[in-house]
């Protein structure tokens, strides 16, 4: 099976340091720990409110950090600025309410309409890898590669939060999606809520080339300190890649 790449994303490091309104923890010294304990690239979440990661991470991260940079973003004109100015080597576009405590679900590739497709065309035409967050539907999927896109991402997130007996169902759902993105030509990745637990059926799915996972990756981190629960999970990863 090809390798699968562990995204770790960073914003969770920022919405701590953000609580006591100070410097630490910072984002930036994460993701170049991460690097160092072999994740393959690093995601940040510049959110419309800037409730973690703020422009400057986001501007740190990009000048200091030797890594494949993921930028998740929602496609606003703002965002879609800023991501032409510091090229990140992909981009993933997300939907985003203000008042949600987390990503909720997928972006409404086909509602989105000619705008969505603006945005991913001025995205790519900068060199841009482009992925849009998509629940597991095959018409979402065929919509993106349509628009243009050149990967999605599965919202990983209802299977994460399912109760276990509950799991297969999502599961097969998920792996209908990854099929489906890979008969649309488009790259396949995957995040939201996922743990060590959840992880390992994710990663044993051939067309999934790319995981990102934060907020259990920093919590854990708590415990067993960051390079290890990476260390961890690229095992896991590595298991589950070989059968
Ligand atoms: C799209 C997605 O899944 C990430 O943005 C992740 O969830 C970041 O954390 P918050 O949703 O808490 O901003
Ligand atoms: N795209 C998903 C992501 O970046 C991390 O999500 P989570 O692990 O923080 O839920």
């Amino acid at each position: 099976m090809t390798p699968m790449r562990l995204s770790v994303n960073v914003d969770h490091v920022a919405t701590l340091r953000n609580a006591r309104g100070g410097s630490f923890p910072c984002p930036v010294e994460a993701a170049r720990m991460a690097m160092a304990a072999g994740a393959d690239g690093i995601t940040m979440h510049l959110r419309e409110d800037r409730r973690h990661i703020r422009d400057r991470d986001l501007d740190r991260v990009a000048a200091e950090v030797p890594a494949r940079l993921n930028f998740e973003m929602a496609a606003t004109e703002e965002m879609i600025g800023i991501a032409l100015r510091l090229r990140p080597a992909a981009c993933c576009i997300v939907p985003e309410k203000r008042q949600e405590l987390t990503t909720e679900g997928g972006l409404d590739v086909i509602a989105a309409g000619d705008a969505l497709q603006d945005a991913i065309g001025r995205l790519a035409g900068a060199g841009i890898e482009v992925s849009i967050f998509v629940e597991a539907d095959a018409r979402q999927i065929a919509a993106a590669a349509r628009f243009g896109a050149q990967a999605i991402e599965l919202h990983t997130g209802a299977y994460a939060d399912a109760a276990v007996a509950d799991r297969a169902a999502h599961l097969a759902r998920l792996r209908q999606g990854a099929a489906a993105a890979a008969a649309a030509g488009l790259l396949c990745h995957a995040g939201h809520g996922l743990s060590y637990k959840t992880l390992p059926p994710i990663a044993a799915m051939p067309e999934v080339a790319e995981v990102s996972i934060g907020h259990f990756l920093i919590s854990q981190s708590v415990f067993e300190g960051l390079p290890a629960v990476i260390r961890h999970m690229k095992a896991l990863i590595a298991a589950a890649r070989a059968g």
